[in-house]
């Protein structure tokens, strides 16, 4: 099986088609209104309307209210939700549960301590996320650009499917593959040429590059 790449944070629809045409799995929109990737939910609806089927589309959100959700899902076709804060357990189950769609559970892992819960939330996500723990001064949970030590997350057996992000870029995806056993691959700033700006020919390149590199068979 080639490994599934997920390109987040997108704003443009021919980035979309690029990405979609390269055999991306997954497309991102980002809610998070201080980031350079935000989109509204009128920009993301057409966005979503062009997205060719068979590539899922998720919607990213930090920390929000139903309200936000009611509104986001009456206006966006969205096939998955990504939380991206610091949500519990219980609420990624009432997502789940309220909105009926599957829910990507995201988790910032800089040391041991933060990779010691996801087993909790194996439990009630459909699927996890690794990803850069931000530095204390950040403004965003996630889209820094910034690896971790991937032998904290290698060839782990989590009770859900998994995606390996942070910092990966088309040099060196193929290492993080091969390290850590991901099946799955998700990034943003590693196909911009500046933050928010998403480059066409660092997309195709890398998910050429992610794909060349055959997942592995867990033993
Ligand atoms: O990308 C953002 O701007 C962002 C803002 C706030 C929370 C999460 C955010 N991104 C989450 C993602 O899924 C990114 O793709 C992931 O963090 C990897 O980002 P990068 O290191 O830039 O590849």
């Amino acid at each position: 099986m080639k490994t599934r790449v997920k390109i987040c944070g997108l704003k443009e629809a021919e980035h979309i088609k690029v990405a979609a045409e390269a055999g991306a799995a997954y497309v991102g929109f980002n809610f998070f209104a201080k980031s350079p990737r935000f989109v509204s939910f009128d920009q993301a609806r057409e966005l979503a309307l062009q997205t060719p089927i068979g590539v899922a589309k998720v919607g990213l959100v930090v920390n929000v209210e139903n309200a936000f959700l009611d509104d986001l899902l009456a206006k966006v076709p969205l096939d998955m939700i990504q939380l991206h804060g610091h949500e519990t357990p219980e609420r990624v189950a009432e997502v789940r549960e309220i909105y009926g769609l599957p829910v990507i559970k995201a988790f910032g892992i800089a040391s041991i301590e933060d990779t010691k819960n996801i087993d909790v939330y194996g439990a009630v996500a459909d699927q996890l996320l690794v990803d850069a723990k931000p530095p204390k001064d950040a403004k965003m949970l996630g889209g820094n650009g910034i690896t971790f030590d991937w032998t904290l997350v290698k060839r782990k057996f989590w009770p859900k499917p998994w995606m390996l992000a942070g910092g990966l870029t088309v040099e060196n995806v193929a290492s993080a593959i091969q390290m850590t056993g991901a099946k799955q691959v998700d990034l943003s700033s590693g196909v911009e040429s500046a933050p928010g700006v998403k480059d066409p020919d660092l997309i195709r390149a890398f998910i050429k590059a992610a794909m060349q590199e055959p997942a592995p068979k867990l033993s």
